[in-house]
């Protein structure tokens, strides 16, 4: 899938300018305000009223956009209703929802709960149940581990990677946390003000960065992790 070019002009500047291809797993990644969000709310069609957009991409974005793509946004415990249990949360019948409960790993009594009674993987477990409601071909997937602890970090990407192999969905992962982008992603892009500085396989990548920018995201995520591979 091609995003050919993707320009947002806000007050006659651009804050992005970026093309990237999505061929199974992509991670954005770069820092506070590199343009990460922006990139996916243009996909999205949810961009600012102010902002104006140019988006030239390829007929598989066509054929999906606008009801084939699921969000799944940063923090679970604001993405739901704090006072509709979560069985209510869904637009399909029990028989689907119980389906979707199975395949992120949840047990069906949480279903008469209300978010606030969840944990935070357990509610990033349902956030992205909803996500999968619809049978999506593509994920967009903003920042969907920093609210969560490291354990419940892996374990979310551990089940997006195993979602991904069942469903065969498409994900486009924005984030600056570089250890979850290895994790879960083949391809990655790293987007500095509102360019993309360097981009392609996940391993190259990660074993010679070109760019000083890269280096420097790479040293800063694994500073205070224990493993390095
Ligand atoms: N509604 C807006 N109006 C004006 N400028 C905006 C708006 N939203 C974002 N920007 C600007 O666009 C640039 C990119 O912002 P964006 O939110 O995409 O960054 P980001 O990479 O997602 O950052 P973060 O990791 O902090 O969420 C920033 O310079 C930001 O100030």
């Amino acid at each position: 899938m091609n995003i050919n070019k993707l320009k947002i002009i806000y007050e006659n500047k651009a804050l992005l300018d970026v093309a990237f291809s999505i061929e199974s797993s992509l991670a954005l990644v770069g820092q506070s305000g590199s343009g990460k969000s922006l990139t996916l709310k243009a996909l999205l069609g949810m961009l600012p009223y102010n902002m104006s957009l140019e988006l030239k991409h390829d007929a598989e974005f066509e054929l999906i956009a606008g009801k084939n793509i699921s969000f799944i946004p940063q923090n679970p415990f604001t993405a739901l209703s704090p006072l509709t249990k979560i069985s209510k949360q869904f637009f399909v019948d029990e028989s689907r929802v119980k389906e979707l409960f199975d395949e992120v790993g949840l047990e069906y009594d949480l279903l008469d709960r209300f978010p606030p009674e969840l944990s935070g993987g357990q509610l990033q477990r349902v956030v992205i149940a909803i996500a999968l409601e619809s049978k999506p071909k593509l994920l967009l997937l903003d920042e969907p581990t920093t609210a969560l602890d490291p354990q419940t970090r892996v374990m979310i990407i551990d089940l997006l990677k195993n979602l991904q192999e069942k469903e065969n969905f498409k994900m486009l992962f924005v984030t600056h946390d570089i250890v979850s982008a290895k994790n879960l992603c083949q391809n990655i892009c790293v987007i500095k003000n509102g360019k993309i500085l360097e981009s392609g396989d996940m391993k190259s990548v990660m074993q010679s960065p070109k760019e000083e920018y890269t280096k420097t995201l790479i040293e800063a995520s694994f500073a205070n992790r224990e493993f390095r591979t």
